[in-house]
């Protein structure tokens, strides 16, 4: 069996690969991605890099306090501690600016829940473990009215955190199942697309709401959800403009997509009884 270190340096650095390959993904309506800053005045593509790149830390630290637990309020209490100190980093890095407060959370749980699980990584199994951490109340988080309790109170929906203790239902009945059906015929770039689309049209992402209200959201979701149908992919150039103009910023549907692709990289891995390595298909 690999060591902590080991485990957690390999889990951290897919978790960071991740967030890059799904602000690298091109084009995302609304979002940050390698054409355009989306509906974010305040952000650049190479200021989400250094964003990711700065949390590698915080994945390695909560990978390794849970190599030896299970899930636990002593559990979900340290990931919370770490994850705040992440979250202090990020805010410096970006100078004030949210870039992955809701990456740190889901991602943050899944390492987690995956160096528990150490060399059996299904990934449906991970999202239930995450899920079951995420159910354990943290007693130290600071009271805040964020823009997702802020949504979650003024229109009834379930946030991320809701997303996070119901493990992923919209990665494990939309995100994923889609992503792998169509690498079965299509390349990744495709299938992370689908994939994204498939999150957009399903997701009460609170981002959606803070920002354009349950027009903005239905919007949002009966146009990913006609592209899903048409396959037409040159829509979503048109999607980008019609959200910059609306100031809409899929940014929950960003968050579970990163959390889609770092499971699927993390079922690659294999074992060897030394040592970790990545399976090349
Ligand atoms: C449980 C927490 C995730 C906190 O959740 P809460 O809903 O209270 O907080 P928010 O600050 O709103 O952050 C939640 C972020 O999660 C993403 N998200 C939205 N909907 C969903 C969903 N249905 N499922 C999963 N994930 C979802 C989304 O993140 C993306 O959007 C961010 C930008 O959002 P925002 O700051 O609102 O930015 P703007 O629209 O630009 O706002 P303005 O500039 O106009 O103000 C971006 O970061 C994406 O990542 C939501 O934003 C958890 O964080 C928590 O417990 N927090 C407490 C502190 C703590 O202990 N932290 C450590 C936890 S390990
Ligand atoms: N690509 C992206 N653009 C803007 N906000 C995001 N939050 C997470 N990913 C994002």
């Amino acid at each position: 069996m690999q060591n902590p270190h080991d485990l957690s340096t390999m889990l951290a650095d897919l978790a960071v690969e991740s967030l890059i390959e799904e602000v690298s993904l091109t084009p995302k309506p609304g979002l940050v991605d390698m054409i355009d800053q989306g509906s974010h005045n305040d952000l650049t593509y190479s200021l989400m890099v250094d964003s990711a790149k700065s949390l590698h830390t915080t994945f390695y630290n909560m990978a390794m306090v849970a190599y030896n637990e299970g899930p636990s309020q002593f559990l979900r209490e340290k990931i919370g501690e770490i994850g705040r100190e992440g979250e202090r980093r990020m805010f410096q890095v970006t100078k004030g600016v949210n870039t992955h407060k809701g990456a740190i959370w889901s991602l943050g749980l899944l390492t987690a829940a995956a160096a528990i699980h150490k060399g059996q990584f299904d990934e449906i199994a991970l999202c239930y473990t995450a899920g079951e951490i995420a159910q354990y109340e943290d007693r130290f988080i600071p009271h805040q009215v964020t823009n997702g309790i802020k949504a979650i109170q003024k229109y009834g929906v379930h946030g991320a955190k809701a997303e996070a203790q119901q493990a992923f239902p919209h990665i494990r009945k939309f995100s994923l199942p889609v992503f792998k059906a169509t690498l079965n015929t299509f390349d990744e770039n495709t299938a992370k697309l689908y994939a994204f689309l498939a999150l957009m049209a399903n997701l009460d992402d609170t981002c959606l709401l803070h920002r354009g209200g349950l027009e903005g959201l239905q919007y949002a979701k009966q146009f990913a959800r006609r592209i899903l149908n048409t396959g037409d992919f040159h829509e979503l150039r048109r999607m980008n403009e019609q959200f910059k103009e609306r100031n809409l910023s899929p940014g929950g549907s960003a968050d579970l997509l990163a959390a889609t692709i770092y499971l699927y990289k993390i079922s690659q891995l294999t074992f060897s009884t030394e040592e970790v390595y990545v399976t090349i298909n």
